[in-house]
């Protein structure tokens, strides 16, 4: 069995890779005090069964070495994504293609591979928020990393010395209290900064072109958002699978 797993900063997602190359429904784990590797090593004693993993990670090297002994141990077979300066109908467009976060490359994958001829707009909404341009050739034209919903909030809830809190219940312009104020606060911020940053690119793209959303807040920040954007939760996942297939073809 296949499993396709996105190590982020906040949460581990995973899908099983099915036997037409569909990955099964996308589940997350936020990994709250523990460390990341905990979930993992917890993740593949709930799979006894998986015998290769294609890894997305935005971790340390440590974590990276730690995956890969614990696999080892088990028989597992992993393939960790990296970004590279071309691959999977990708050209980075990083001076340091490495330098590129392998989530950002792996979400470049998959909206590249489903645009049908398209260019794309991926903007994932994690603890970061990342906004990355694709031409429909494939050729990254660069992006932009700003803090993510729950980071912003969380910044500035930390900065004011336990006087301030938020909430991001019913969500609206005209604010009547302090942490309404604050979560309608970061979660518009993020949408019109989203909806510039968009224009911005586009103006610069071919058109027509497709955005699309993912990550743990898109779902959260769609409503608000004018204009059309695909969410996408699981973009990664099939970012994952398509060069599970790739990397397949290529070895057999
Ligand atoms: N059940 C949940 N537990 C934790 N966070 C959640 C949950 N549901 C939604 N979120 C939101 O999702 C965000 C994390 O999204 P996601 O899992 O895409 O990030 P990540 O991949 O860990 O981060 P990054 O890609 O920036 O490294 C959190 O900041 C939070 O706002
Ligand atoms: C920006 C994040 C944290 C988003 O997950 C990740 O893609 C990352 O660590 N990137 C490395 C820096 C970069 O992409 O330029
Ligand atoms: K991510």
């Amino acid at each position: 069995m296949v499993l396709l797993v996105d190590a982020g900063n906040s949460r581990l997602k995973w899908s099983e890779l099915g036997a037409a190359g569909n990955p099964s429904a996308q589940q997350a784990l936020a990994y709250g005090d523990r460390p990341a590797l905990a979930s993992v090593i917890d993740l593949l004693d709930a799979y006894p069964t998986v015998g290769h993993i294609t890894l997305v990670h935005v971790l340390t090297q440590l974590f990276a070495d730690s995956v890969q002994e614990a696999c080892d141990q088990r028989g597992i077979q992993l393939h960790s994504v990296r970004s590279v300066a071309r691959a999977y109908g990708i050209t980075n467009g990083y001076q340091n293609p490495a330098a590129l976060g392998a989530d950002r490359f792996v979400g470049l994958v998959a909206a590249h591979h489903q645009a049908n001829g398209f260019a794309s707009i991926v903007i994932d909404c994690g603890t970061a928020i990342t906004v990355d341009a694709v031409e429909s050739d494939g050729r990254h034209l660069g992006g932009l990393i700003l803090p993510g919903l729950q980071l912003s909030a969380d910044a500035l809830i930390a900065r004011a010395q336990g006087r301030l809190s938020l909430s991001f219940e019913h969500p609206g312009i005209f604010a009547d209290s302090t942490d309404r104020a604050i979560g309608s606060g970061c979660l518009f911020g993020i949408v019109g900064a989203i909806e510039g940053i968009c224009a911005r690119m586009q103006h610069r793209m071919s058109a027509p072109l497709v955005r699309v959303l993912t990550g743990g807040d898109a779902e959260h920040l769609r409503p608000w958002l004018q204009g059309d954007y695909q969410v996408q939760p699981d973009l990664l996942m099939h970012g994952l699978s398509y060069i599970t297939e790739q990397t397949a073809c290529t070895s057999c």
